[in-house]
């Protein structure tokens, strides 16, 4: 029976990365997207703006929106301090399986917490059912139009605090017009923006870093 693409991108991970080596998964993952079949990771270029973001924000607690294959799960826990911790939403049960094992073969399974289910069901839940208090650095990578609901319901939720920082791929391509409008607009946040391409291409794309002003 014919595999689908999250499946092919695990097996060039399993083919290609040392087991425990989250970087070798991260660069198996580029190479193959790059050079075999096109996918939705935020990849190499856009990946190195994300990594000097989490790096600079030195996050405890890390929520990310659309695990999808887990190539941005792995590239953010990666760069973590010992004690993080990332929770990943992802509500497609084939991802979420697909998923589960590149982060296993990357050797994070104890960083990383991946709940399969729908972002506004899940963040109400937050607080009472993992134990968060409110989150250091939100990763926004899920359907476009759910980043500007999504970021309401955090606020709502008391998820984010003063310092807390948003960051949102594609926000050019597809593109989050109502999103970008509402950050950028709204004075209880700072926003930039990183140009860049759309991942594997040389189209538009870029990143909107977004710090919450509580
Ligand atoms: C609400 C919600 N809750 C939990 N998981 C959710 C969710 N919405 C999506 N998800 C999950 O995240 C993943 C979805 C991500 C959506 N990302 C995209 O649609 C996406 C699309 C492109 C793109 C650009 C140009 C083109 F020509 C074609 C495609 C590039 C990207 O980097 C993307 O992230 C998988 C899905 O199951
Ligand atoms: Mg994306």
């Amino acid at each position: 029976t014919q595999s689908t693409r999250p499946q092919r991108i695990l097996g060039a991970v399993q083919q290609n990365a040392t087991r425990g080596d989250p970087r070798s998964v991260v660069r198996a993952i580029d190479q193959y997207c790059r050079n075999q079949e096109w996918a939705m990771n935020v990849g190499d270029e856009k990946g190195c703006i994300l990594d000097s973001v989490v790096s600079e924000v030195n996050p405890a607690t890390v929520l990310e929106l659309g695990t999808y294959c887990g190539y941005s799960t792995v590239r953010i826990a990666s760069l973590l301090p010992p004690h993080a911790k990332l929770i990943t939403l992802e509500f497609n049960p084939e991802f979420a399986v697909i998923a589960r094992q590149v982060i296993a073969w990357a050797g994070l399974e104890d960083k990383i917490q991946l709940v399969e289910g729908a972002s506004g069901d899940l963040i109400p839940k937050m607080k009472e059912q993992f134990g968060v208090e409110t989150f250091d650095l939100v990763f926004l990578d899920h359907w476009k139009d759910r980043y500007l609901p999504d970021t309401k319901l955090m606020e709502e939720c008391g998820l984010l605090r003063k310092g807390s920082v948003l960051l949102a791929d594609n926000v050019i391509c597809p593109g989050t017009p109502d999103y970008l409008e509402f950050v950028r607009s709204s004075p209880r946040y700072e926003s930039q923006y990183f140009k860049s391409h759309l991942e594997y291409t040389k189209v538009e794309d870029g990143l909107e870093k977004s710090v919450f002003l509580g």
